[in-house]
């Protein structure tokens, strides 16, 4: 093109000088990230070939209207499916499929919620009967718990199922408006199923809330079943976005189910119409919410990350003030605030990958233990995944955010990724438990705790979490020293949930250094990031650590130092740190993200591809503006 210098020339790495300042092993730092040399093959192979394929674009989301969105997306997850059946992919090379096509449907609920539901609470009859059609995706469905009146609180709900044991059937049915189902993903216009979540009643007796397996529509035309009335609850947050899933709403109107579609691995009702508790927590039945909290701590650092590295390729290629003699502005990753602003990002990414590989081990383990009847770690599972989910989505929904603003106005364009991304990720503080009430559970565990062990909430923690552990405790014993009730100092309380699972996030980041970690310099790169999490928490929150005596005005100090010299060590590295994420332009979607850096050009060329530039002339100029122009120039009285 006339008059494209070097910097804008298509095929040139514009941040080769940036991968050439590597102080470290990046296809080394890839598999860590990954988690696995396995791992990061099926991820690799999967993206590229999602990349590669047409049929998966994306880069038009935010023109469709919401039908035309809605039916887009159907037409995706047909082909994907269609793609995973021609390959023969496996379970885990089909869930990253789903993953890199990154778009919120009711696949995910389906795959997210429904079959784990029925894996995790109904007995091996109903998942030997249920499972086989799930799979081969010959019913579709969700997960129906929250309605219009309550969503947190779970005991509250209103739906009914009611046992007749004249025809060994539960008749299910929806009392009042507040009972409606509202909120589940894919039962707008999809499913044709649903785990529905109701308050059991046997014999006139009420025995809580329990799961069932409902069919809504027909199999044959779609239509919704006799009693069902079911539909989309409108549109949400943004354009695109989360629009591409039909969250729905559904009203029972004694809508009769055969005894065998409740879920009984927990309790049980007898056709005599006997019910049966099993020796079993009843929290069993929320297994299922316990399942996709720990998988939404692993969704945190993926989605982070990708905000992340489009805000730290972009800080690498822009360029502001500081020309010296007429040579190059100052790169804004140079300014110190750019660094203290992004980097701490950056360490919050790996940090979330790892406290996301250890929550899966620990669900992992709770799983195994619960098929002893081993239920030890329950209530610590419960309250780290609860608080962990909380932890993570908060500070990824801010750090998205953030990364937007560290983009300056090209963050704001759609052409960035970053109001899509933001606009898909920011429910996740919502869904699966709202964040405050899942870090009341936590502070719940903490009490418990606290006043079973003492004041000492744990000493299995590595040295360097000393201060961090006792601030948790001195924040504990602030609040419960105190005779006042829980709901008085729940505000407090809260504050002491963030900072036990700001330990463990640290802890564990400290846990997996001592790992073997192949690669040229990537323990090292690891420990800066490391202790970039642990001082730029101590910083942010030094009034704790200050009021507990565990460090002083001086050592605060010391470490506010140590994190500039921690920056200006990450610097050099920055770029390859991003790049170790191995994503694709594609599952990027961000111009000012993508992987060459040739920003310019690719934002000029897009702006002319909106639809309002199809006419140079705009709609409704000659209908509103022309009239304006040409109006009399009456005399002002102005
Ligand atoms: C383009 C960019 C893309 C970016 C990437 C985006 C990533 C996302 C991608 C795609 C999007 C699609 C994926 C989305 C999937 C998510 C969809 C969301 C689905 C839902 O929201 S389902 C509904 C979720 N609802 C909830 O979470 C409800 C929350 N409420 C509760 O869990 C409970 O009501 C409660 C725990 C708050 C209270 O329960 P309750 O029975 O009243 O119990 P308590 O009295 O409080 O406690 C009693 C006792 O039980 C213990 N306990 C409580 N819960 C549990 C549990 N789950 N497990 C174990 N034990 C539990 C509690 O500690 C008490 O113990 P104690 O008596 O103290 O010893
Ligand atoms: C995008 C999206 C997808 C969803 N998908 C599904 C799905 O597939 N299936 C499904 O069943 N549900 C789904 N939900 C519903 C979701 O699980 C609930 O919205 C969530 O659990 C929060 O409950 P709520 O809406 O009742 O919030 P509320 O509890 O009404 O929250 C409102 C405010 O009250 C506060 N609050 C509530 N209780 C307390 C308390 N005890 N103490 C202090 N403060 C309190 C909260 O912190 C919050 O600030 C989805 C929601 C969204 C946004």
């Amino acid at each position: 093109m006339e008059g494209v210098g070097e910097e804008e020339m298509e095929g040139v790495d514009h941040l080769a000088h940036e991968r050439n300042k590597s102080e470290f092993d990046v296809d080394a730092m890839k598999i860590v990230w990954a988690g696995s040399p396995h791992a990061f093959d099926v991820s690799d192979r999967i993206s590229k070939l999602v990349a590669s394929d047409p049929g998966f674009r994306k880069d038009n989301r935010s023109t469709l209207s919401r039908k035309e969105l809605f039916k887009n997306t159907l037409r995706k997850a047909a082909y994907a499916w269609k793609t995973i059946v021609d390959l023969r992919l496996s379970e885990e090379e089909a869930a990253k499929l789903r993953f890199y096509v990154d778009e919120p449907a009711f696949t995910d609920l389906h795959w997210g919620m429904f079959i784990p539901a029925i894996k995790g609470q109904g007995t091996e009859e109903q998942q030997q009967k249920w499972l086989p059609l799930a799979y081969k995706m010959q019913i579709i469905g969700c997960y129906a718990q929250t309605e219009l009146g309550h969503g947190s609180n779970v005991q509250g709900l209103e739906t009914t199922a009611t046992f007749d044991s004249q025809t060994d059937e539960f008749i299910i049915h929806s009392p009042t408006l507040t009972s409606s189902k509202w909120w589940p993903g894919g039962l707008g216009k999809v499913a044709t199923h649903a785990i529905a979540y109701a308050r059991l009643i046997v014999g006139g007796r009420e025995h809580g809330v329990h799961g069932f397996i409902v069919q809504l529509r027909s199999l044959e035309d779609h239509s919704p079943l006799l009693g069902i009335t079911v539909g989309d609850i409108g549109m949400k947050f943004g354009n695109g976005a989360y629009n591409t899933m039909d969250n729905g709403v559904l009203q029972f109107d004694h809508v009769r189910i055969p005894r065998n579609q409740m879920l009984m691995r927990v309790s049980q009702v007898t056709c005599e119409g006997k019910y049966k508790q099993s020796d079993v927590p009843r929290q069993l039945v929320y297994g299922t919410m316990v399942y996709v909290r720990q998988t939404i701590v692993a969704d945190a650092s993926c989605a982070l990350s990708r905000a992340v590295c489009i805000a730290t390729r972009y800080s690498a290629v822009r360029r502001q003030f500081g020309s010296q003699n007429g040579g190059p502005e100052t790169q804004v990753i140079d300014y110190k605030t750019q660094q203290s602003r992004l980097f701490p990002l950056l360490a919050s990414a790996y940090a979330f990958r790892f406290i996301g590989e250890w929550l899966k081990w620990l669900y992992a383990d709770v799983t195994q233990r619960l098929q002893a009847n081993d239920f030890s770690t329950l209530p610590e599972a419960h309250a780290c995944t609860a608080g962990l989910k909380s932890l993570t989505t908060t500070a990824t929904a801010d750090g998205i955010e953030e990364c937007r603003k560290l983009c300056g106005g090209h963050g704001y364009l759609c052409s960035s990724g970053l109001p899509e991304l933001f606009a898909v990720y920011v429910p996740a503080c919502t869904y699966e438990g709202d964040n405050t009430v899942l870090l009341l559970q936590v502070a719940r565990f903490l009490m418990k705790t606290v006043s079973q062990l003492g004041s000492r909430l744990s000493s299995k923690k590595p040295v360097g979490t000393i201060a961090y552990m006792t601030r948790v405790e001195h924040l504990m014993q602030c609040r419960c020293g105190v005779q006042r009730g829980f709901a008085e100092l729940s505000a407090d309380l809260v504050e002491a949930a963030v900072a036990h699972c700001q330990l463990i996030v640290v802890s564990k980041f400290i846990e997996k250094l001592q790992q073997e970690i192949p690669g040229k310099g990537v323990k090292q790169q690891l420990e800066v990031l490391c202790n970039i999490y642990a001082l730029f928490l101590l910083h942010k929150h030094q009034g704790d650590f200050l009021s507990t005596g565990c460090i002083t005005p001086k050592h605060a100090a010391l470490a506010n130092d140590e994190l500039r010299s921690l920056y200006s060590q990450v610097r050099p590295n920055a770029i390859a740190l991003v790049d170790a994420f191995n994503y694709t332009d594609h599952y990027l979607g961000s111009i000012l993200g993508c992987y060459d850096g040739n920003v310019y050009p690719k934002l000029y060329e897009a702006a002319w591809k909106d639809p309002l530039n199809e006419s140079v002339v705009p709609d409704g100029y000659h209908l509103y503006i022309r009239p304006l122009l040409k109006q009399e120039i009456r005399t002002a009285r102005l």
